[in-house]
């Protein structure tokens, strides 16, 4: 095939975008529809606590089409949800189980501190294990009463008045994505003061949705104001995920391929979008238009550079398990958020690379990648989706590399393996 062969990946609907809409939809009054939504462990939970909390979710589309590789998932592009919201926050008792998904952890508590009652909160050892006090200390400081700093907790809710509070953000912007998305569902003006930020652009694609759903938000220096008022119900297309997206340019990349992801394009909300400049970067061409994006591999990988992905952590290792294919190191800074996900993930791309035979040096918030020829090992993917999607684009390069656990992946992807065999297999 020749190297001017466009592979167009199909990329499910964005995590991000598909959770965030459904709690919007939910705290609006009547009927909203999302379009492309992602069908994934993620969403699905988030669906299924929200649909325990009282709202209606239901499907309208023609739930797209098959993989065709058993994953028994579409990718969503043919799904549509019809979310019937309340208008108020949820009213208890209820219980929500947050399974795996930070989002849920992070987004569910401060709309259920909107509405009555109690509920009890839990997900699994993994999401227990990843911090939450300083959004449920939030809370209580807004009114609401909290049976505990982490999951699993009880949250009474007598509705919230709003205010002015301190929200530090340094650990996870989903805090204050969670706190801001509840806020016009609350008897006044909230102000959130934010001494530390970390994913900026995920609370720029927050603020974007809620305006979507129709809610007065204003920025002033470090500052956020959000008015009452509640939401509006409104049809949204949901883009593809360019988290997910990141892992077939990277493909590219490492193939000397050109992979394009319609949808993807200039303009959109997700700040992940970025990561191709991180391959551009490493000497991959890219091209952007309105609607797609698309990556041509150009040869070896380039290394001898150091970038900043803070913004972007999640794709982190998307370019750190590549590196081994470059002719340089590279060194990755402003990460040191990303060991408070599903998994280390500074470790544990570390912990991999070095059963590969790669040199990895690592810091609080860094990592340095050394060139090398992968030696074959099982890969640890630790439960984390991002760990076996990252190492099996060097597996495409490299003999002898397998996954203990390559069903992780439905966190987000579940036909991650059957998409990437289809263009690359
Ligand atoms: O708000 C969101 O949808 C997300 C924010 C990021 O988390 P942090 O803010 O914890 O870095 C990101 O890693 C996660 O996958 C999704
Ligand atoms: C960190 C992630 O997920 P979450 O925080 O939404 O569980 C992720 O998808 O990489």
């Amino acid at each position: 095939m020749s190297a001017a062969t466009v592979l167009e990946a199909h990329i499910p609907g964005s995590k991000s975008i598909t959770n965030r809409a459904l709690l919007l939809a939910a705290a609006a009054p009547g009927r909203s529809r999302l379009r492309a939504p992602l069908v994934s462990d993620d969403t699905l939970a988030f669906r299924a606590a929200l649909t325990d909390l009282g709202t209606g979710v239901r499907d309208v589309g023609d739930n797209g089409y098959g993989y065709g590789d058993g994953s028994g998932y579409g990718d969503g592009s043919g799904e549509v949800w019809e979310v019937t919201g309340r208008g108020t926050g949820p009213v208890g008792p209820g219980r929500v189980w947050c399974a795996d998904a930070g989002t849920a952890a992070r987004f569910l508590p401060p709309f259920a501190a909107t509405g009555r009652g109690e509920i009890a909160f839990d997900g699994s050892d993994q999401l227990r294990a990843r911090p939450l006090r300083p959004l449920l200390e939030a809370l209580t400081g807004l009114g609401a009463k909290v049976s505990g700093t982490g999951l699993p907790f009880t949250l009474t809710a007598n509705g919230l008045a709003g205010g002015r509070i301190e929200l530090d953000s340094g650990l996870s912007s989903q805090y204050l994505s969670g706190l801001l998305m509840a806020a016009p569902l609350m008897g006044g003006p909230l102000t959130v003061d934010v001494p530390r930020l970390v994913s900026r652009p995920y609370v720029d694609m927050t603020l974007a949705l809620m305006r979507h759903f129709g809610a007065r938000v204003e920025e002033r220096g470090g500052a956020i104001t959000v008015h009452p008022g509640g939401y509006a119900p409104a049809d949204l297309q949901i883009e593809p995920d360019a988290s997910t997206a990141s892992y077939f340019f990277a493909a590219a990349a490492v193939t000397g391929r050109t992979v394009r992801v319609q949808g993807l394009g200039t303009g959109g909300l997700q700040g992940d979008t970025a990561f191709v400049d991180v391959l551009r970067l490493a000497g991959a061409e890219v091209t952007r238009t309105d609607d797609w994006t698309e990556v041509t591999g150009t040869g070896p990988l380039r290394g001898g550079f150091t970038v900043d992905m803070g913004d972007i952590s999640d794709t982190f290792m998307t370019m750190a398990a590549i590196v081994p294919l470059a002719d340089a190191p590279v060194t990755i800074t402003g990460i040191a958020h990303a060991r408070l996900k599903e998994s280390d993930r500074i470790a544990a791309v570390a912990g991999n690379l070095r059963a590969l035979g790669i040199r990895v040096e690592e810091g609080p918030d860094r990592i340095t990648v050394h060139p090398g020829v992968p030696a074959p090992a099982t890969i640890d993917c630790h439960r984390d989706h991002r760990i076996a999607m990252s190492f099996s684009v060097l597996a495409l390069r490299a003999a002898g590399i397998t996954l203990d656990d390559p069903s992780c992946v439905a966190k987000t992807f579940p036909g991650f393996h059957g998409e990437l065999s289809r263009l690359f297999g």
